[in-house]
């Protein structure tokens, strides 16, 4: 009788083991494999009875044995549990998905529990790693946090050129200008103009413009240092922050993006389109108020460069 309820129970110990929907994998000091329940079977495709005392990590070279070892310690010597989370580590043993294909990969992303499990005398000789499916609830956050990043790269960036848009540029422009207030190191500004550049459209159309717009951003971005912020001001008109970086530098820096400009010519259809830029300058002064009034100097330069004729790089107060 006392045979018989035994064998029942170990029965519905292992019915349980094998229907529930997670992974529960016992392992004894030696990290050798006790108990490996269907889950595990399941999606390693390895049958208990070839497990059963091997090293685990003979069947996955994936786990990190001297990270996996730490984690597992004070299970082992202070008897309690150890949660390891996907966001910490997205798996610990590498279980391909059915989930469509993301960009995440296609593994499974696992939270892990690590339970001590004591003999009677107290004893921690064995321990449970649970392991749970969590890649829905990961896919989900992964998916909303790159949306979220596409979200905020999109707020920040011109359509048409790439580079930043008028808002993003002006809020990286007041931020510089507060430093410089603080610091009063050179820095400057510059505002690029196209000329005459109702002509283009009205010559060409306005998609041969846009070919132009996107060609003379290409022309400043490449001729610019990362840390130098360009953005697409208006219509055909671009403004480069450049931190650090004195009036005298800016004006070989800028009057090279003129030459480069009236050297390229931008193909549309069977149109062969050349133009030139305007440029102003305005070093930081401490004279400035606000950003504004920075802005106001090198566009005040620019309108002289038109004045006196265009295809010019001109510096304020010069
Ligand atoms: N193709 C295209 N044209 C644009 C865009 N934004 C503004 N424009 C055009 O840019 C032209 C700007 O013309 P104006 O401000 O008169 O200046 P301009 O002809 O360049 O003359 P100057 O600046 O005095 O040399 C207008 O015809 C606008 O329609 C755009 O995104 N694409």
């Amino acid at each position: 009788m006392a045979v018989d309820s035994t064998l029942a129970e170990m029965h519905w110990k292992h019915d349980l083991l094998g229907s529930i929907e997670i992974g529960i994998v016992v392992l004894n000091k030696n990290y050798e494999v006790q108990v490996w329940n269907q889950f595990m079977e399941n999606h390693s495709n390895i049958v208990p009875g070839f497990i059963k005392d091997k090293s685990i990590f003979e069947f996955f070279p994936e786990i990190d044995k001297n990270w996996l070892i730490r984690k597992a310690e004070p299970a082992f010597s202070l008897r309690c549990p150890v949660f390891v989370i996907w966001e910490q580590r997205p798996y610990l043993f590498k279980f391909g998905t059915n989930r469509p294909i993301t960009s995440h990969g296609e593994h499974m992303y696992q939270n892990i529990t690590i339970f001590p499990l004591a003999s009677l005398s107290g004893q921690v000789e064995q321990i449970c790693i649970v392991v749970y499916d969590v890649t829905d609830e990961a896919l989900n956050r992964l998916g909303i946090q790159t949306l979220n990043k596409e979200l905020e790269k999109v707020s920040r960036v011109d359509g048409l050129t790439g580079l930043f848009n008028r808002r993003y540029w002006e809020e990286q422009f007041e931020l510089e200008f507060k430093r410089e207030k603080r610091n009063d190191k050179p820095a400057s500004v510059v505002m690029i103009d196209i000329d005459h550049f109702k002509k283009v459209n009205d010559n060409y159309g306005h998609p041969a413009g846009d070919d132009v717009i996107r060609a003379l951003a290409k022309l400043i971005q490449k001729a610019s240092r990362e840390t130098d912020v360009c953005g697409r001001y208006g219509g055909e008109e671009f403004a480069i922050l450049l931190p650090d970086t004195p009036v005298a530098n800016v004006e070989f820096l800028t009057e090279r993006i003129r030459r480069l400009v009236e050297k390229y010519t931008v193909v549309h259809e069977e149109h062969e389109i050349k133009f030139t830029i305007s440029v102003g300058i305005a070093g930081f002064e401490q004279k400035f108020k606000d950003h504004v009034q920075w802005l106001e100097a090198a566009d005040q330069a620019l309108y002289r460069a038109k004045l006196s004729g265009r295809n010019k790089v001109v510096v304020a107060g010069e």
